[in-house]
């Protein structure tokens, strides 16, 4: 593989809060966070609230020291404990939720401004270049107000890419748009960071977003980056169950994996849950641990002697309504999406499970509905004890 265009090792960054009484306190943000983005990747934070995605920008951008640890660009040390490069030196373009656009200048002026060191003909190639990319060459002359939120931020977004930076990070940039603008913003805003052929690291509370923009997302939590993995592995392969629980919907629900005496003649590793058993190919496990994207996870039958007790994640897709199943659930709550419902559903232990079931299939709370298992990543914990089975902790 070819080295990473960023690389970040083990940071920490500790920030010293005034003291309340005798003594300062030491808040640790980010400990021993690393990752990798290869050239030509977007990659994106997603993590709850103070768990320091915004530090580690503003880090990488050059505006927050290190306390340890190191960051490299293009191989070069931009930051480490003893070292600090300049944000201005760093070529690193910024887009931050508020658009920060002049408003005294123009749309062409705006994209112009880091553009100086270019002999007119050049700019001028160059920010018209820009403004046919984000689609904007009709509104050269105008001025900021004159252009809605959704083009303003298209604007920010040339302004940042026009001197070709060599990494582009974008703090929330959508989060001042309304919900349907921003859906379709953050897939022109692929679409454009992909034709620039541009690097990017965006932060986003909003995990859909997350999903349509990036080729790789880090979920964080508490100053550290717990997964850094495609949307897709996320979703169906997470590493821990603040992963799991953070990204989608789904709940846990009890399995137990038999002892390999019990499974004797089976290629496959199997988990028995309350609806069904739940196979998973050897092939497939073993290929899943030597990525280590499940360390957490129950192991298979190769590593053990006796049948373990697990929980195991459900995702609303991994269940599908079929009235000749003779499987029943009965309705709890129903969540209408215009497509789909989300059905929460009562098993006959009492454990609720969820179902995306399309629209047309509108059945009232207290029905019940056959069901069937279809799923197709098996994610597995180890037993825990939750106070109720319930899927509340687990709906976004
Ligand atoms: N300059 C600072 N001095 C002291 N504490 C700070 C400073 N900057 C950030 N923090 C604290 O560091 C923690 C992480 O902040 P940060 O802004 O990086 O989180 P975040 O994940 O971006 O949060 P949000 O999603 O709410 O924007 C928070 O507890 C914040 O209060």
């Amino acid at each position: 593989m070819t080295s990473p265009l960023l690389h970040a090792e083990n940071l920490r960054i500790e920030f010293t809060l005034p003291a309340r009484q005798s003594q300062s306190q030491v808040l640790r943000v980010l400990q021993g966070l690393s990752l990798n983005l290869q050239a030509g990747e977007i990659g994106c934070l997603l993590g709850p609230s103070g768990c320091g995605k915004t530090t580690l920008l503003r880090a990488i951008a050059g505006f927050q020291k290190v306390q340890a640890g190191e960051i490299r660009l293009r191989g070069n040390v931009i930051a480490s404990a003893h070292h600090h490069t300049p944000p201005e030196h760093r070529q690193i373009g910024l887009v931050f939720q508020e658009y920060a656009l002049f408003p005294h200048l123009t749309i062409a002026d705006n994209v112009a401004f880091g553009l100086q060191r270019l002999l007119k003909p050049a700019r001028q190639a160059r920010v018209d270049a820009m403004l046919s990319l984000v689609g904007l060459s009709a509104h050269a002359h105008k001025f900021p107000h004159e252009l809605s939120g959704g083009q303003q931020q298209r604007v920010a977004l040339a302004r940042a890419l026009a001197p070709q930076p060599t990494l582009l990070l974008l703090d929330e940039p959508f989060s001042n748009l309304d919900v349907a603008l921003r859906e379709r913003l953050s897939l022109e805003v692929r679409n454009i960071l992909k034709e620039a052929n541009a690097t990017a690291i965006l932060v986003t509370h909003d995990q859909q977003e997350a999903f349509a923009v990036a080729d790789q997302v880090g979920v964080m939590h508490e100053g550290r980056i717990l997964q850094w993995d495609t949307p897709y592995h996320l979703y169906h392969q997470p590493n821990s169950r603040f992963v799991a629980d953070f990204v989608g919907q789904g709940v846990f629900v009890p399995g137990r994996i038999p002892a390999p005496s019990e499974a004797a003649g089976h290629t496959t590793a199997q988990v028995d849950i309350e609806i069904g058993a739940l196979v998973m190919a050897e092939a497939s496990a073993a290929q899943s641990a030597d990525v280590s994207t499940i360390p957490e996870a129950a192991s298979t039958s190769a590593a053990r002697s006796k049948a373990q007790e697990v929980d195991v994640l459900l995702r609303p897709d991994d269940i599908t309504h079929d009235d000749a199943s003779p499987l029943q659930a009965e309705v709890v709550k129903k969540v209408f999406r215009g497509a789909d419902f989300v059905y929460t559903l009562k098993l006959s232990s009492g454990q609720l499970i969820l179902a995306n079931v399309p629209s047309h299939h509108n059945h009232a709370i207290g029905e019940k509905i056959g069901i069937k298992l279809d799923a197709d990543h098996v994610v597995t914990f180890p037993r825990i004890s939750l106070p109720t089975p319930s899927a509340t902790g687990l709906s976004h």
